[in-house]
């Protein structure tokens, strides 16, 4: 009833939601009953749309914050550099906390990586080991979701199984593509007991086509991770640029084997 009602007040369902194109049209102030009845309904403050909108605002600040880190070219020191051309970079910020960027040349063009990453996320365990599951909880419009991911309880994952959720929020604009995500919070998904909860970012992902060649992209990946619990830095601090190149190696698999057929589990 009530999640009806909400709806019903506040003038939206998710077809509408999810066909919308941009994130600038959608008004809370465009049904101004909605926190009254609302409150008077259930004696919350909140509305669905603002929960919402408050998703939309965390995925957006979360990719500029992210930008930001990646476009300081201050402090990044080479951390490796691989044969196929991949390398790592990192840089200690703020309570000795060490982030990583991931540069590599991928066979695939901007918009079928944003398919097989962003659209497609909850496949990935079907092509990437280290994931164990990934679901969208929510879709906010096109570009904005939130997502749980769980890792792989693999043999030789030094740190151990993890659990996150994260806000993730896609732009694409006439040069690139980027993907960005934080860490949030759901009331209905709060950390597991015995679980350890990982915090994902400030985060973000950018594709840009390759320089005179069509099909290819410039990969770049903020990796901002805090995996929580008591593990040595210095362990961490390996296990974390080793699983950026594990997800490339993965990804290239992934992009050679398009048409292979899935299994469902
Ligand atoms: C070292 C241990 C703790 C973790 C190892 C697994 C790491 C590498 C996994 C766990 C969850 C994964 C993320 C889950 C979801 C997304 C969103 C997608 O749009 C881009 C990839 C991205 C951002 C994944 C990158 C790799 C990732 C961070």
């Amino acid at each position: 009833m009530l999640p009806a009602m909400a709806k019903l007040c506040c003038g939206i369902s998710y077809p509408h939601l999810r066909s919308m194109t941009g994130t600038h049209t959608f008004h809370p102030q465009s049904s101004p009953l909605c926190g009254g009845l609302l409150e008077r309904a259930a004696g919350q403050h909140d509305c669905v749309e603002e929960t919402e909108l408050s998703y939309q605002r965390q995925g957006q600040q979360a990719l500029q914050e992210a930008l930001e880190i990646v476009r300081d070219a201050d402090g990044w020191r080479m951390e490796m550099s691989e044969g196929s051309g991949d390398a790592i970079y990192s840089k200690v910020r703020h309570g000795n906390h060490k982030v990583f960027r991931l540069e590599a040349e991928l066979e695939a063009s901007p918009e079928e990586l944003y398919d097989i990453l962003f659209v497609k996320v909850e496949e990935m365990h079907q092509w990437n080991p280290s994931i164990g599951q990934i679901k969208v909880l929510k879709h906010i419009g096109k570009e904005t979701t939130v997502t749980h991911e769980v890792s792989a309880e693999t043999v030789g994952n030094l740190i151990g199984q993890r659990d996150f959720l994260s806000v993730r929020h896609s732009l694409k604009t006439a040069e690139c593509i980027y993907l960005g995500g934080a860490p949030t919070h759901l009331e209905t998904l709060p950390p597991q007991p015995g679980f350890v909860r990982a915090e994902d970012g400030p985060t973000c992902i950018i594709i840009q086509p390759s320089a005179n060649c069509a099909g290819k992209s410039r990969f770049t990946w903020l990796l901002n991770m805090d995996v929580k619990g008591w593990i040595p830095k210095s362990l961490v601090n390996q296990a974390l640029p080793r699983a950026q190149l594990d997800f490339t190696k993965h990804l290239r698999r992934r992009l050679k084997t398009p048409c292979r057929v899935r299994t469902h589990h």
